[in-house]
């Protein structure tokens, strides 16, 4: 139905003018005078056909060319909601501010970690154009607002799926991206239990798609994507090191993430695609997710509802290496700027290419039951808390990330300690849903 819009909106003059054209019929006026005037009514009826013929079977002009290729696009894209003139809108939105600005992709952008990412490039003068389908897995009104946010940042969002191979070669087509930044996935550890194709079909289908859509290209674009710490899984050797095995992952998320890591390996082999994948640490923040439990136990905490502290046997610490956005969106921009040129072009690979992985964490877990010690005290009230054994969700007890390689070759440094990321986010929180009365999830 969405998809229609742009053509509706293409025909409202004509709706219009018809409706006129009723009122005139039957006006006993007009009826009169067209009884009495056959020529008229002839000459009307061809000048209509001109107009007619004219309109679907001129080629189309250069001022006309946008709406017409919109409602191509509209049809062979029937998952996508293209907005009126979205070519233009994209075309505006990869503009870079100089002549060595990256034009950047951002799939998933009216995600966390998308909107974080793409206001950053945009401000320091990249060209940014965002994909996102806006799906419901948490309130899409957050999206929503983030998509607004990136508006007045100059940065426009197509509203589309990575699994849409017309519309991502379009896309390619509008833009000769220079850098693909891939954000776009099924999130969520537990979520996986109760939706396990979600996972398939963005991780695994959608990543398939665009990485099809980037080897066709030419010129090839870099890829920059986020993998997870989750692919560490049931690993125990701490700090967890990029070196270390990833073949035991403890939740069907995980298992899409290290599917995800092959994938790029073997498209990275086979067509010289430059691939860097960014193994992200239980990312925290404003605009954040609110299915992560730092964000749902800061809406419990404040409506007097309990919330559930997971622990391990006997008792044992649950912890993680929250990362701060700010940190994150560092290290991502940092991996955007050292990746290499992909080597191949339309689907042939012309020489080896850079394939990368990095650990994007804060190097200092915290246990759960800190973390709402934090949001009590910031947020100035007592939790109901229940502790229980952690049950068998995907969930794993413990993560650490070991950052020299990312801080070695990509100059990481993560700067935000726990306390000081959630005050952050408290007063973000507050702000957002204080004044606007909306409710998370
Ligand atoms: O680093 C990642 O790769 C992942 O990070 C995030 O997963 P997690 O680290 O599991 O974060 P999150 O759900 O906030 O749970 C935090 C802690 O609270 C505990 N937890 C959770 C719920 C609850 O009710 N009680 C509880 O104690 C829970 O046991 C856990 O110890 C992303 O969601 C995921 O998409 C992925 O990016």
């Amino acid at each position: 139905m969405t998809q229609l819009k742009p053509i509706l909106s293409h025909l409202d003059p004509i709706l219009s003018s018809s409706t006129a054209a009723g009122k005139f019929k039957t006006s006993p006026y007009n009826l009169h005078r067209f009884r009495f005037h056959p020529r008229l009514t002839l000459w009307s009826f061809l000048f209509l056909l001109f107009i007619f013929i004219f309109f679907f079977f001129s080629p189309p002009s250069a001022s006309s060319s946008g709406k017409r290729r919109s409602l191509q696009t509209a049809a062979f894209s029937p998952k996508a909601r293209l907005s009126y003139n979205w070519e233009i809108k994209t075309r505006n939105s990869a503009r870079t501010r100089s002549g060595s600005g990256f034009r950047v992709l951002v799939t998933g952008a009216a995600g966390f970690v998308g909107t974080h990412v793409s206001i950053s490039l945009k401000r320091r003068g990249d060209g940014v154009v965002g994909l996102d389908n806006f799906n419901s897995y948490y309130e899409t009104g957050l999206k929503k607002a983030r998509k607004l946010l990136l508006e007045r940042e100059g940065v426009y969002i197509v509203e589309g799926d990575i699994n849409d191979a017309d519309l991502l070669s379009k896309l390619f087509e509008i833009v000769q991206f220079t850098h693909v930044m891939h954000l776009a996935a099924q999130a969520g550890v537990r979520y996986a239990m109760q939706n396990p194709g979600s996972y398939v079909h963005s991780n695994v289908n959608g990543f398939v798609t665009l990485l099809e859509t980037c080897k066709d290209a030419n010129p090839q674009p870099s890829i920059v994507w986020a993998s997870s710490s989750s692919v560490y899984g049931l690993n125990s050797k701490v700090p967890f090191s990029e070196k270390d095995r990833t073949d035991q992952p403890a939740s069907l998320y995980a298992a899409t993430k290290k599917a995800g890591e092959e994938i790029a390996h073997s498209y990275n082999h086979i067509y010289g695609l430059s691939i860097t994948g960014l193994r992200f640490f239980t990312v925290y923040g404003p605009w954040g997710r609110p299915d992560m439990a730092y964000y749902f136990f800061t809406k419990d905490i404040l409506r007097g509802k309990e919330i559930k502290i997971f622990e391990g046997a006997d008792h044992s610490t649950v912890a993680r290496d929250f990362t701060y956005i700010d940190d994150v969106v560092k290290g991502c921009l940092a991996a955007l700027d050292t990746a290499k040129r992909s080597t191949g072009s339309g689907g042939k690979k012309r020489g080896a290419a850079q394939l990368r992985i990095y650990n994007l964490g804060n190097t200092s877990p915290v246990p759960v039951a800190k973390l709402v010690s934090i949001l009590e005290k910031l947020l100035k009230v007592k939790a109901k808390k229940r502790v229980l054994q952690m049950p068998r969700n995907g969930d794993v007890l413990y993560t650490h990330a070991n950052i020299s390689l990312a801080s070695k070759e990509l100059g990481y440094k993560p700067k935000t300690d726990l306390e000081a990321g959630l005050k952050k986010f408290v007063k973000w929180y507050v702000s957002y849903y204080g004044s606007k009365k909306k409710s998370a999830i």
